[in-house]
């Protein structure tokens, strides 16, 4: 199991410095929240990760996974951390999922390029990732399109697709936004339990500090494009050290700060 290391990271974009040395680790078994306001740079710093920043975006800095530095990876080589080492799930669980073909199309494509598996052998897998995400009925759900599902069984999914390759790293951003408060908690406590069971180092971007207390390890605030405070969630969230922090934990209800 790997961590991944982002150190002094800066992102420009057309002359605007969009992220100004950002720390930040991630360790195999620990979901890391990242919160902080609209256009504070979490969402660039995942895709940073990714090596998918906007074309002509300049970067400093270091993003170690293991020996390497993603950063200055040559693009093949980056190619198969992405969707190999480091998988991404999104707010949209559309962006991920293809509404033309199957489920089970779409699962085992992933493993069949990225793993070089037989039809067979990628069938089987994918059934056992659409139960180890709970989605009912697995066998069948694998024959599926995913406007049959709802949007959290849609996310769950897109989990699944991530989790096809066995990533070391996962960075989600805001997977729940877009869900129905009462399936939030649900798609939160499967990817608290994954990390748990596969040791996978989780980014969890979020502007929730709900969501953040509800699952998280260690809580990073960004601000402006740095990250303003980081820590065991315990100690950020109860004594906060950034104004900035206690700020965001003032829009809180009392009982789910803690
Ligand atoms: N394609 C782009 N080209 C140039 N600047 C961009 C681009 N996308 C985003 N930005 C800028 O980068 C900054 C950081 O945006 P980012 O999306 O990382 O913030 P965020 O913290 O994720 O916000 P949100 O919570 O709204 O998603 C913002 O100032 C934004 O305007």
């Amino acid at each position: 199991m790997m961590a991944l290391d982002i150190a002094g990271l800066t992102v420009t974009i057309g002359g605007k410095e969009i992220l100004r040395g950002v720390d930040l680790r991630l360790e195999p078994g620990r979901v890391h929240g990242l919160a902080g306001e609209s256009g504070s740079g979490k969402t660039m710093t995942g895709l940073a990760v990714l090596g998918l920043l906007p074309h002509g975006a300049r970067t400093s800095g270091t993003i170690r996974l293991g020996e390497r530095d993603l950063l200055t990876l040559p693009p093949k080589e980056l190619n198969r951390v992405r969707g190999g080492e480091v998988a991404m799930v999104f707010q949209d669980p559309a962006t991920s999922l293809h509404p033309m073909l199957t489920i089970g199309k779409q699962l085992t494509e992933h493993m069949r390029h990225h793993l070089g598996l037989g039809k067979a052998e990628a069938r089987a897998q994918a059934v056992e990732l659409l139960t180890k995400v709970r989605i009912p009925g697995a066998e069948e759900a694998y024959r599926r399109f995913p406007h049959q599902f709802s949007g959290g069984m849609r996310q769950r999914i897109a989990i699944a697709i991530a989790l096809a390759c066995s990533p070391k790293v996962l960075i989600a951003d805001e997977p729940t936004t877009a869900l129905d408060v009462t399936v939030q908690a649900g798609v939160l406590r499967l990817l608290r339990g994954l990390c748990d069971e596969l040791g996978l180092a989780v980014l969890l971007v979020t502007h929730d500090l709900g969501v953040m207390s509800a699952v998280a390890d260690e809580v990073s605030v960004m601000k402006d494009g740095l990250v303003v405070e980081s820590g065991p969630r315990g100690r950020v969230l109860r004594e906060p050290a950034h104004a900035y922090t206690r700020s965001l934990l003032e829009s809180l209800p009392e009982a789910e700060a803690r």
